[in-house]
């Protein structure tokens, strides 16, 4: 039985369904990426997980236990987020002290290296960090606090690439040491092929997609060619027209069959990025920017 587990999770805010029965065990000890569009319910599903929301239907257990105000959960999950919010007067050192305090795995050590090499001062408040450096005191946080479920949405919202790049580091380099269940949501999945084990990708409130990040690789291939040589292609997913007689497509799950009659017609057949088959597997019925223009 995984940590965290759904079972046709809904939650409804008066007439807007955020998430629409939802079923989903995330595999315990591993890196798990939840990804979606704009509003697909990545934040909704997080704070439910978190025991900050409640279910409005359905079942959701965190270490066995409905997680909304539970303070089992609540010791051993942690929850970083972009509305964290530390006492007025701490200053960074303190804040650092209290987690010490409260979470009996915290890295001190870590967090200490950390803040320093990521340039924040622990002499400074947090109130008074830039956007970016307020999501990387988080991010460290979530990094050094060491609760067997670590949640972190959007955490590198506002920092720049460098950062980014060494948080994602920092981050494999710590699961790695210290191997726990770590759900991660974010737009930019092409930054987390090399981190994340497991991929989640939800859209308008449902479960599209779950699946191990190696095959979510292999899960479709892209072909430019005419319209006489894609045709009759099986599991089209996505079309895109490139001008003249030339259109772009991607097939899911391509056959051996269609693949060497692409290969014969000289076409070549190359995988899809994770981060874009996303794109294609939630923007059905949307259309193509093109169209608007
Ligand atoms: N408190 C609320 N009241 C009403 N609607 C809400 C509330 N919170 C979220 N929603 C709606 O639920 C849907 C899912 O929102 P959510 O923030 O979970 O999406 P998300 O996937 O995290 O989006 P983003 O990637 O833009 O941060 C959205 O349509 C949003 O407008």
């Amino acid at each position: 039985m995984s940590d965290i587990q759904l079972k046709n999770v809904t939650k409804r805010y008066r007439q807007k369904t955020a998430i629409s029965s939802l079923t989903l065990d995330i595999p315990d000890k591993s890196m798990t990426g939840l990804v979606g569009p704009n509003g697909a319910g990545k934040t909704t599903l997080l704070n439910m997980i978190a025991g900050f929301e409640k279910t409005t239907d359905g079942e959701l257990t965190v270490f066995g236990e409905e997680p909304f105000d539970h303070l089992n959960v609540a010791a051993n999950l942690f929850y970083v987020h972009d509305g964290m919010m530390y006492p007025q007067d701490f200053r960074i050192a303190d804040v650092f002290r209290a987690f010490q305090t409260n979470y009996p795995h915290w890295d001190q050590a870590l967090a200490e290296q950390l803040a320093q090499h990521f340039g924040l001062d622990i002499r400074q408040m947090p109130r008074y960090l830039s956007k970016g450096q307020a999501s990387t005191l988080n991010a460290v946080i979530g990094l050094a606090v060491h609760t067997p479920v670590t949640l972190f949405d959007e955490p590198t919202t506002g920092m720049d690439y460098g950062v980014r790049r060494d948080f994602y580091r920092a981050l494999l380099k710590s699961y790695l040491a210290t191997p726990r269940t770590i759900v991660l949501s974010s737009h930019l999945l092409n930054e987390l092929e090399d981190l994340l084990e497991h991929v989640v990708l939800i859209n308008r409130g449902e479960l599209v997609l779950q699946t191990e990040m190696d095959d979510l690789k292999h899960y479709a291939v892209g072909v430019s060619g005419t319209e006489e040589q894609l045709n009759g292609l099986e599991n089209v997913l996505y079309q895109e027209s490139l001008g003249f007689n030339q259109h772009f497509w991607v097939i899911e799950h391509p056959g051996e069959s269609d693949l060497n009659r692409l290969r014969e017609q000289g076409l070549s057949v190359a995988p899809v990025a994770p981060a874009d088959l996303c794109v294609y597997l939630t923007q059905t019925g949307k259309g193509d920017i093109d169209d608007v223009f």
